[in-house]
């Protein structure tokens, strides 16, 4: 069954902070949907304008920065929400009963001078729970991210390893039960064996709670692991957007292509992606036509001069390039047929299970 049920609809999106050499705009004009209980992986270059984009979801852009147009949530029974229109305290309330999300860098967040056990209780403290109840599930959010509640409960965050924290934070993050989580490069600063357990783990957490996942990466590979359908950003928007398996076998934008030519086994986590040549975009001094040119060995005048809309490439599948069918001649993934993952998903199952 694929899952078309929207969660959350972004429409004309902009993020913008004002600089003092003018308006800068990193997120430009994004639309996306985000579908119930499908995992979104967000992937990108550093800069591109990933945690913007994810943020909007629950109006969390950093100060000063601002987010207009339109972010539709939609609650189970289907009421919609005007994200972006929440007053601040019903904010407060949104943002971790409906959608939840685990910032980058978020694992040194946690007060070093109050018990984890503290962070649950204020939590529910805070949004008016039964404190009982509440940390019944919080115990049981622990035992399945493979924590020993009673001990975690009663540590300081200094004293978990960074793996058992980033878990802790998850198991948080789900306290107040939100239908959806968006993940900022949650993996990041965790060893192989522990980003391979993440996943797992966060796979058994999505089918036992019903969740949605979005989750923001440099690691390709990971994502491919992972998510059902992977959208590529490229300065301040998404210019491509399809199913894992899509984007794997048949990505039909320039830049998605060279991502993937430059990854040259998807077995294997990258470090860093900015191994594509040329200079970075501007958020400040937007260049005209297709944000992608300057490094595009396709470009042409067309290119120079007009901004490439969102173009279905099929069903479920679209590429913000004009030449999108003639991508995969102009742009050959040499890497070896072998390291690709066959299908994306299932394929993970029988590994890392540790
Ligand atoms: N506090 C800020 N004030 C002004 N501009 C910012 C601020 N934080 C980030 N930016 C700008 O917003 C752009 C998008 O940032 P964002 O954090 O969304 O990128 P990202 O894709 O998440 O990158 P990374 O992979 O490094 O986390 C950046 O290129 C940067 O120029
Ligand atoms: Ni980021």
């Amino acid at each position: 069954m694929s899952k078309t049920d929207p969660i959350v609809e972004v429409r004309d999106l902009d993020v913008t902070f004002q600089m003092n050499r003018g308006q800068s705009r990193v997120v430009r004009d994004a639309d996306i949907d985000v579908f119930r209980n499908e995992t979104l992986g967000i992937i990108g270059e550093s800069g591109s304008g990933k945690s913007m984009l994810a943020s909007s979801f629950l109006n969390a852009v950093v100060e000063p920065g601002v987010s207009t147009g339109d972010v539709t949530y939609y609650s189970h029974d289907g009421e919609p929400t005007n994200v972006l229109e929440l007053s601040e305290s019903e904010l407060d309330r949104f943002r971790w009963e409906e959608v939840a999300m685990v910032f980058q860098g978020a694992m040194s967040s946690f007060n070093p001078v109050l018990k984890i056990r503290t962070h649950f209780r204020e939590t529910l403290q805070d949004h008016n729970r039964d404190v009982g109840a509440g940390m019944q599930r919080a115990r049981e959010l622990l035992e399945s991210v493979y924590l020993d509640p009673d001990r975690i409960l009663d540590s300081y965050a200094h004293e978990l390893s960074g793996g058992m924290k980033q878990r802790a934070l998850i198991a948080l993050s789900l306290v107040l039960e939100p239908e959806l989580l968006v993940l900022d490069e949650p993996t990041a600063a965790l060893d192989l064996l522990m980003q391979r357990s993440i996943v797992t783990l966060l796979e058994q957490l999505q089918d036992e709670y019903d969740l949605t996942l979005v989750f923001i990466t440099h690691d390709l590979p990971l994502l491919t692991k992972l998510a059902d359908r992977i959208a590529v950003m490229y300065a301040f928007n998404i210019i491509e957007i399809a199913t894992t398996e899509d984007i794997l076998y048949d990505a039909s934008h320039p830049y998605t292509r060279a991502l993937l030519d430059t990854t040259p086994d998807l077995n294997v986590p990258v470090e860093e992606m900015n191994i594509i040549e040329g200079s970075k975009p501007d958020p400040v001094d937007q260049i005209p036509g297709c944000s992608y040119h300057p490094r595009c060995p396709m470009a042409d005048s067309q290119c120079r001069a007009e901004e490439p809309p969102m173009l279905a490439v099929r069903d479920g599948h679209e590429s913000a390039c004009f030449y999108h069918d003639q991508a995969a001649e102009a742009v050959p993934i040499s890497a070896a047929p072998d390291t690709r993952p066959a299908t994306s998903k299932n394929a993970a199952t029988d590994g890392g299970d540790n």
